[in-house]
């Protein structure tokens, strides 16, 4: 681990239009997250945790303010500069789990590797040895439509993680589980990133499971305070 921060969200502002008025959900939030770190971003529904992880994602731009990933400013990229980014270095698990339906979960965890230009053989390895640490070394030729939901979201998760991003961007990951399944699959994902040093920023609402991160922040006006 080092002090080094692999994302930083800089004054960032964000508007929508609602109708006649323009709504500002983000004036100037920042938030700082150094290698290895692990964040849980918990705030009231509608205050823009799944805008900030957007941002942070590359995923939409901000009316101002900056991002960096890894030190290099997003800003000055084009789109393909941040599409690269986005591919390596962030990984994202939303509420529902995506997984491509006629795939296996192999195929799934391979699936980002190929895109990226690893070899098959390689893409492989790689797949069952991550989805081996989430439990699943039973169901790695398994079709999404076969598994349970806690099976899938933990093959959601091994995909994100499956190009060894720096920062794993996480909305209510667990969201869709039941208690119990949340609370295992939770702590599966915690110990895996902390295993691999990866930077996490993750949106949830339990705040039990945030209790288990390195530092809580919330979203109030429109900035991130600490909790
Ligand atoms: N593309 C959009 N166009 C218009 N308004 C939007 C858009 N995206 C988000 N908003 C608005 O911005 C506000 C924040 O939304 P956001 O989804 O970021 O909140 P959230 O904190 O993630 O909420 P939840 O916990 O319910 O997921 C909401 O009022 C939402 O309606």
């Amino acid at each position: 681990m080092n002090d080094e921060a692999v994302l930083s969200l800089r004054r960032l502002v964000r508007r929508f239009r609602s109708g006649d008025e323009i709504v500002t959900i983000l004036d100037g939030a920042g938030l700082e997250l150094r290698a290895g770190e692990i964040v849980a971003l918990v705030a009231p529904s509608g205050t823009g945790k799944s805008t900030l992880l957007h941002l942070a994602g590359l995923l939409e731009a901000p009316e101002s303010g900056e991002i960096l990933v890894g030190g290099r400013s997003a800003g000055r990229m084009g789109d393909r500069g941040r599409t690269e980014i986005r591919r390596d270095e962030v990984g994202f698990v939303y509420q529902f789990h995506h997984l491509l339906a006629e795939f296996t979960a192999r195929e799934n965890v391979m699936m980002p590797q190929l895109i990226a230009g690893v070899g098959r053989r390689e893409a492989a390895e790689r797949a069952d040895g991550l989805l081996r640490r989430f439990g699943l070394g039973h169901r790695l030729n398994a079709l999404p439509g076969k598994m349970s939901g806690g099976e899938k979201q933990r093959a959601a998760i091994a995909r994100a993680l499956a190009n060894r991003p720096h920062v794993l961007l996480a909305d209510e990951p667990t969201g869709n589980l039941d208690m119990h399944t949340s609370g295992i699959v939770f702590e599966e994902l915690l110990r895996v990133v902390r295993e691999d040093g990866v930077a996490a920023l993750i949106a949830t609402h339990n705040e039990a499971l945030a209790a288990r991160m390195d530092r809580r922040v919330t979203l109030r006006d429109g900035v991130v305070i600490a909790l």
